[in-house]
């Protein structure tokens, strides 16, 4: 015998018989069961009387405010989401409903088509087992330090909504393994999550690489191609080095975020988008707001809800459970690797400028150096016990070498990030301030023009490169801290100019 489930419940509360009349219609027949509330006092007597599936309030009621509605909710009805349907603009409600852990927002008028999608969203939290996503065995981001087990467990909570969330941390630090984590756990897990590197993209392919294009929007556009919004559709979207997103783009991204719409290039009509924002970086974005590089108005939509990875040096008994996963990873069946005695105290002494990704990059050189995959504190070869706190001092570091190409996160998925090559100003490794313009390179004395600029340009990125890489004996996240550019933006480039690691 097939038991009979029953219809997800929604609770609509709003005061515009209009609207409410709209929504119940709309819930209806999407096969739900609908209860419906005029005021707060209303809503409050029906909560108890039923499991809701969700909860959809007006933020404006003849006996009070819909955030009161969600604080309640969220405080004691846990497995219940709350939305919030704000006045057409009001981006200060929205966010302050999110930041109360409102699931998500609809804005007046209400577009039906983004009302079904945010109410399938919603109704997969807690679906059955079958349908919402399985919950990951382990989490991915090892520790045992008091702030890492805090950072889990607010993953989890943030997991189950759609707020916006800004992650802060020095490179390495594990900034896209925390997304990663909030996607895995939320119940848009079986869809795409889309890293974008928006330090990587050419200003001039940004908005084709984000909202896609038709075919002949613009010369060489022979197919229809999405963007990253369309790739990550129902899915999330990761902005990792937001800060580096020019002030153009910054503006149409604000525009896509708030109408939950993009328009191709060449198109004519909007799409609508499902896709929640992480945004990622190690500048501080405040003040770049204060400086005029980065939009008020989008930070504040951004940053809903902050969280902060620490640098390593701060969370040192996170050294073993992450050398442990580390090495369980680089051993295999025919070799386990392990640490002699001292090594993890030896780790302890240094810094990590470049925080978990050097750790790997240490510990994979370590092996190579090793006998018998017994790692000693020699085949570390740390160079500066603890050098200055603070990413900037932090260049005489391990030798290690570069790491395992699986390690290091995909950089933009779409076509210019394969051709990105961007100024390194903004990508101080461990910098807590917003990069300033950089000063102009000093001119060279040429004797002759040459007669291929860009060729010669080439030319000299190569031999810097491969200056500061012999430098720091092939360590790529030194080398990028030297010349002020991302461990990624160091890694694209040597991709593109052909420069590989010479056999050890
Ligand atoms: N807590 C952790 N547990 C396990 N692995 C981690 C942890 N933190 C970071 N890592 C690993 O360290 C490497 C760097 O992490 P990640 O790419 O997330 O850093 P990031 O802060 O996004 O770096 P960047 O600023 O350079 O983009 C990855 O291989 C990641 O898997």
């Amino acid at each position: 015998m097939t038991a009979v489930r029953a219809c997800p419940r929604v609770l609509v509360v709003d005061d515009e018989a209009d609207l409410r009349e709209l929504l119940e219609i709309t819930l209806v027949r999407m096969g739900l069961d609908v209860d419906s509330a005029a005021t707060l006092a209303q809503a409050r007597a029906l909560l108890p009387e039923h499991d809701y599936a969700l909860v959809l309030t007006d933020m404006r009621l003849p006996d009070g405010l819909g955030l009161e509605l969600v604080r309640e909710v969220v405080a004691a009805y846990k497995n219940t989401p709350i939305a919030v349907v704000t006045a057409f603009g009001s981006a200060d409600n929205a966010v302050v409903a999110l930041k109360a852990g409102a699931f998500d927002y609809v804005s007046k008028p209400v577009a039906l088509d983004q009302l079904r999608l945010m109410v399938q969203s919603a109704l997969r939290l807690n679906a059955p087992a079958a349908e919402a996503p399985a919950p990951p065995a382990a989490s991915r981001l090892k520790g045992d330090s008091a702030v890492i087990q805090a950072l889990r467990a607010q993953i989890a909570r943030l997991a189950r909504s759609m707020a916006p969330i800004a992650i802060h941390g020095e490179s390495g630090s594990g900034k896209e393994l925390a997304a990663r984590e909030i996607h895995a756990q939320s119940s848009r897990a079986g869809k795409p999550f889309v890293a974008v590197n928006c330090g990587a993209i050419p200003e001039a392919l940004m908005e084709a690489e984000f909202f896609g294009y038709r075919k002949g929007a613009f010369t060489g556009a022979a197919e229809e191609r999405d963007g990253f919004f369309q790739a990550a559709n129902g899915g999330t979207l990761l902005l990792d080095e937001v800060a580096d997103l020019p002030l153009a783009m910054q503006v149409k991204l604000l525009r896509a975020i708030q109408e939950r719409r993009v328009r191709k290039l060449g198109a004519t009509a909007e799409e609508p988008v499902d896709v929640r924002i992480i945004s990622a970086t190690h500048q501080d974005l405040a003040q770049c707001v204060e400086s005029g590089r980065f939009r008020q108005d989008l930070f504040y939509r951004l940053n809903v809800i902050e969280l902060q990875l620490p640098p390593l040096r701060e969370r040192l008994d996170d050294l073993g459970p992450l050398t442990d996963a580390i090495l369980a990873r680089l051993g295999s069946f025919a070799q386990r690797v392990v640490l002699a005695p001292q090594v993890l105290e030896a780790l302890r002494g240094y810094a990590f400028p470049g925080n978990v990704r050097e750790l790997e990059n240490i510990l994979e050189r370590a092996l190579a150096f090793s006998d018998d995959g017994v790692i000693e504190v020699a085949d570390l070869a740390l160079k500066a016990a603890r050098p200055a706190e603070g990413g900037a001092g932090a260049t005489a570091g391990a030798t290690a070498g570069a790491p395992p190409a699986g390690t290091a996160s995909a950089p933009a998925a779409g076509p210019a990030a394969a051709q990105a090559a961007q100024p390194a100003q903004s990508a101080q490794l461990g910098a807590s301030s917003c990069a300033a313009e950089p000063a102009a390179p000093p001119l060279l004395a040429l004797e002759a023009l040459p007669a291929s600029l860009p060729d010669y340009l080439h030319q000299i990125e190569r031999d810097i490169i491969v200056r500061a890489l012999a430098q720091t004996q092939y360590n790529r996240t030194q080398a990028a801290q030297l010349l002020g550019i991302s461990f990624r933006q160091l890694r694209y480039q040597m991709q593109k100019l052909g420069i590989q690691e010479p056999e050890t």
